[in-house]
């Protein structure tokens, strides 16, 4: 298998240990678990309660957080579209990297935009690639603004900031979706279990 970019001359090479024998050294299938919403709307809390709830199930997942990555892997990209599609592509193609050594891999990033959120899923193998929306509205998003951000951006500080003055396409067909109840957001904790059990359903959870 190989997809051809700018590189000629070069070959795809197999190895005699392959996923299905990772999994199940593992005892669990290795997929993408993609997190997108807007700033605030509680992606990296539920990244990580995630990951901490999967751990205490012995199950081995790695959290690629958009903040984070910014900070090595992604340090050259700002927030224009086109750095932000490349943001999503390479974190798409290490998800799917991490997903082939048979680890849970947990991403949370904004991804605004449907085209390359729908990319990273093109990479995985079928129904390995799961998206969760957090569907949190913009006002509640803004109320709790933990970095001050939305303040900034308000204040014309911050240019281009996701759902003040630059876009966020929602998914049209997500495997889950987080929203508030009569208002009131689902805790991190109930958050974190509607994603293990729809991993628990699809049988990601043992090999
Ligand atoms: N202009 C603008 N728009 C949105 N977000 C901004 C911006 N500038 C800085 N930040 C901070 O960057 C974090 C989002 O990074 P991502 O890699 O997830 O963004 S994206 O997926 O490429 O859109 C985001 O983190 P979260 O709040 O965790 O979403 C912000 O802290
Ligand atoms: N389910 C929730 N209920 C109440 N507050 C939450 C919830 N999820 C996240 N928060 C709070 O909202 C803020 C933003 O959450 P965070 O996970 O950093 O969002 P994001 O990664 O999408 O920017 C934090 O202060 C966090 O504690």
């Amino acid at each position: 298998m190989s997809s051809l970019g700018k590189a000629t001359n070069i070959f795809w090479q197999e190895c005699s240990v392959g996923k299905l024998d990772r999994q199940k050294l593992l005892n669990q299938k290795g997929c993408v678990v993609w997190i997108t919403g807007l700033s605030g709307s509680g992606k990296s809390t539920l990244a990580c309660t995630l990951g901490r709830d999967l751990h205490g199930r012995g199950k081995l997942s790695y959290i690629l957080d958009g903040d984070n990555l910014r900070h090595g892997l992604n340090k050259d990209l700002g927030f224009k579209a086109e750095d932000r599609a490349e943001n999503i592509r390479r974190v798409g193609e290490v998800a799917k990297l991490f997903a082939d050594s048979g680890l849970i891999c947990i991403a949370s990033l904004i991804s605004p935009y449907r085209r390359d959120r729908d990319s990273c899923r093109a990479l995985l193998p079928e129904s390995s690639f799961i998206e969760v929306f957090m569907n949190i509205p913009l006002e509640i998003c803004e109320a709790r603004d933990p970095k001050g951000l939305y303040k900034l951006a308000r204040e014309g500080k911050i240019k281009g900031f996701t759902g003040i003055d630059d876009p966020y396409e929602t998914p049209l067909n997500c495997e889950i979706e987080i929203k508030p109840q009569d208002g009131v957001c689902p805790p991190p904790a109930d958050m974190s279990s509607q994603v293990v059990t729809f991993l628990e359903e699809r049988g990601f959870l043992h090999a």
